[in-house]
């Protein structure tokens, strides 16, 4: 199967603790011996820190969202480490793919300014025609609020892409960079367009996706395709 995981930055770099990064590289490393796997990397509190700095001494979205890429690319190039050694990231959707064809594995972060990881993980889904796309992220699926905002949130365990579009389109997602969101409108408008089965999990534990993916064991959100599913 090919298979796209999404590590958010939150997940993966919340602070810079190898175990955990060597963690996610074992298990992504593990699922590609039976897998063609892509891992698309956040950018996480370093990423917010670096682009609030730069808010704060006048730069633009623009400005913000290259430096939040940078980030991203930083935290593909760790991950990168702790499985192959260092490479350098793709920086678009043509190379990663060739690398996948070519190593079964590859590991990038962000393209261009004005989205997040969420869509691009969703763009490379597409791109490869993958099978499946893992969100792991910092909270246990998509709620019908923010569940760190809400105590009394609900989970939905299945969600049709068009409810999730609707869902993130109201919580107002395409901000300015470093904002929150369970994934950004452009991401949920991909993973509508492309039908690709989505998954979206706690991926405080790399188990969860390993687990996942092996045995289609998860607790989290499955973003069904239009007309498939009820919420
Ligand atoms: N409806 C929702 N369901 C789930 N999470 C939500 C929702 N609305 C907002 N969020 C927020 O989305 C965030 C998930 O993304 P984030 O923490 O940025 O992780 P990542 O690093 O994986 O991108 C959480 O902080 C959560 O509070
Ligand atoms: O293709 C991309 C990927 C990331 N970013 C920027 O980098 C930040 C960190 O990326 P991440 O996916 O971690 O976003 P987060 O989940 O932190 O919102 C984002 O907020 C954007 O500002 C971007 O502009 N384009």
């Amino acid at each position: 199967m090919k298979l796209v995981v999404s590590v958010g930055g939150s997940v993966l770099a919340p602070d810079l603790e190898p175990g955990r990064v060597a963690a996610y590289g074992d298990v992504l490393g593990t699922l590609a011996a039976d897998h063609e796997v892509a891992a698309v990397v956040g950018g996480g509190r370093v990423a917010r820190e670096y682009i609030d700095a730069a808010r704060e001494l006048g730069g633009n979205e623009i400005e913000l969202d290259q430096l939040g890429i940078g980030v991203t690319r930083l935290n593909a190039r760790l991950l990168g480490a702790a499985m192959d050694g260092p490479v350098k990231p793709p920086e678009a959707y043509d190379a990663a793919a060739e690398s996948l064809r070519r190593d079964g594995l590859v590991v990038m972060g962000g393209v261009v300014p004005g989205q997040t990881t969420d869509a691009v993980a969703a763009a490379l889904a597409e791109y490869v025609e993958a099978d499946l796309l893992v969100y792991a992220t910092s909270v246990p699926g998509v709620f019908d609020a923010d569940p760190n905002e809400s105590p009394d949130a609900e989970r939905y365990d299945r969600l049709p892409a068009a409810d999730l579009v609707e869902l993130v389109a109201a919580s107002g997602s395409l901000g300015s960079a470093g904002s929150n969101a369970p994934i950004d409108l452009l991401a949920a408008k991909l993973v509508q367009r492309s039908g690709i089965r989505t998954l979206v999990l706690d991926g405080a534990d790399p188990e969860r996706v390993r687990r996942a993916v092996r045995n289609g064991e998860f607790e989290g959100t499955e973003v069904v395709p239009d007309g498939v599913g009820e919420a």
